[in-house]
């Protein structure tokens, strides 16, 4: 499976003002998250996940949904999936005018309890009724696929258990499949035997990677996955982020990294990474904390040296 035969073009979908945001300690302004929405768009990202319909009583972070989607400037060609858990936060998406959503399910029957409180089945039979909503609706309908690669609680997940929820996604009209390493275990020696099982059952290009950094093997295993074919990658302005209800994982990789790293093999993804730092660096100011991103830093620390000499 795996060649040197690296797509020309990858998509970068940005996950921070969900994924990113939907962990923070203290809840951050609406105006703030639909600031740097506009930041990323900015930047030239044609998809940038804006906010999560869940319960508020599980994510209070993010119990702005309607007013974040309902505020953001709806751009030409640029997409805002928004995560849809159930029926309901389908149809309060659709109202405050969603026209993507994203459903996420588990490999890991622990986590699919810990996460939404329910069992993986009882999960595809929700995102059954989603899909056959949406597709009336005709919104684009993306699937996620957490514990990929290991569990919080379970550990390890066997690839065909990520191979079955994957493709039952797919076949209920899911029309993009994002493999989510949630807690960041993942080496390549992992990930390609995963990637093999579901591409097995899904085509590679209906496949995305979405990887925390947890153990800094996230760059390695994006590496992989696009000489296996995949041509989509989720990651997370400044690295962003962690799972409420996975302990101890880390942000998504951070999306400069990402862009510098493609472009570095010359791979075009359309993102002008000044102004994507820009947009980093706008909400790290606003969460007081330093950039999760490497690739930010370094850039930072070598214009600040430049100016000094001048
Ligand atoms: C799925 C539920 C709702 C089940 O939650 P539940 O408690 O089993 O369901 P419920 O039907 O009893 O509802 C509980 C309360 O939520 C309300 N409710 C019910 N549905 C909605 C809705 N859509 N929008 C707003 N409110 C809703 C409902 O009305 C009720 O309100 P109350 O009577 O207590 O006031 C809950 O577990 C939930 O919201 N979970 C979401 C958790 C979450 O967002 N986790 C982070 C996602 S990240 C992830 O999954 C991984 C990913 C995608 O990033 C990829 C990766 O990194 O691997």
């Amino acid at each position: 499976f795996v060649s040197w035969d690296l797509p020309r073009f990858v998509k970068v979908v940005e996950v921070g003002p969900r994924d990113g945001l939907q962990n923070e300690k203290n809840i951050v302004p609406t105006s703030v998250k639909i600031e740097l929405i506009h930041k990323l768009v900015a930047s030239g990202l044609s998809v940038v996940e804006a906010t999560s319909f869940v319960s508020p009583r599980w994510v209070p972070q993010l119990a702005d949904a309607k007013d974040v989607l309902e505020g953001i400037q709806h751009a030409p060609n640029v997409r805002f999936p928004v995560l849809t858990p159930n029926l309901r936060g389908f149809e309060a998406a659709v109202a405050a005018g969603a026209k993507e959503v994203a459903v996420f399910a588990s490999a890991s029957e622990s986590f699919s309890k810990s996460n939404i409180n329910c069992t993986i089945e009882e999960s595809l039979a929700r995102y059954r009724d989603v899909t056959s909503a949406a597709k009336k609706h005709g919104i684009r309908i993306r699937g996620y696929v957490s514990c990929v690669v290991g569990c919080p609680v379970e550990g390890a997940v066997h690839p065909s258990k990520v191979a079955y929820v994957a493709k039952e996604l797919y076949d209920m009209g899911c029309v993009e499949i994002s493999l989510g390493d949630t807690i960041g275990v993942g080496t390549p020696g992992r990930v390609v035997p995963m990637l093999e099982a579901v591409m097995a059952v899904v085509p590679a290009d209906k496949l995305a990677v979405h990887f925390h950094d947890t153990y800094g093997q996230a760059l390695a295993n994006i590496l992989v996955s696009l000489q296996m074919g995949i041509g989509v990658v989720d990651s997370s302005v400044s690295g962003l982020g962690g799972c409420p209800y996975a302990k101890g994982a880390t942000g998504n990789v951070a999306t400069e990294d990402v862009v510098y790293m493609l472009h570095g093999l010359g791979i075009e993804t359309n993102v002008d990474l000044g102004k994507l730092m820009d947009a980093g660096d706008y909400i790290c100011k606003h969460l007081d904390r330093p950039s999760g991103s490497k690739t930010a830093t370094a850039l930072c620390r070598a214009l600040f040296r430049h100016n000094r000499k001048l």
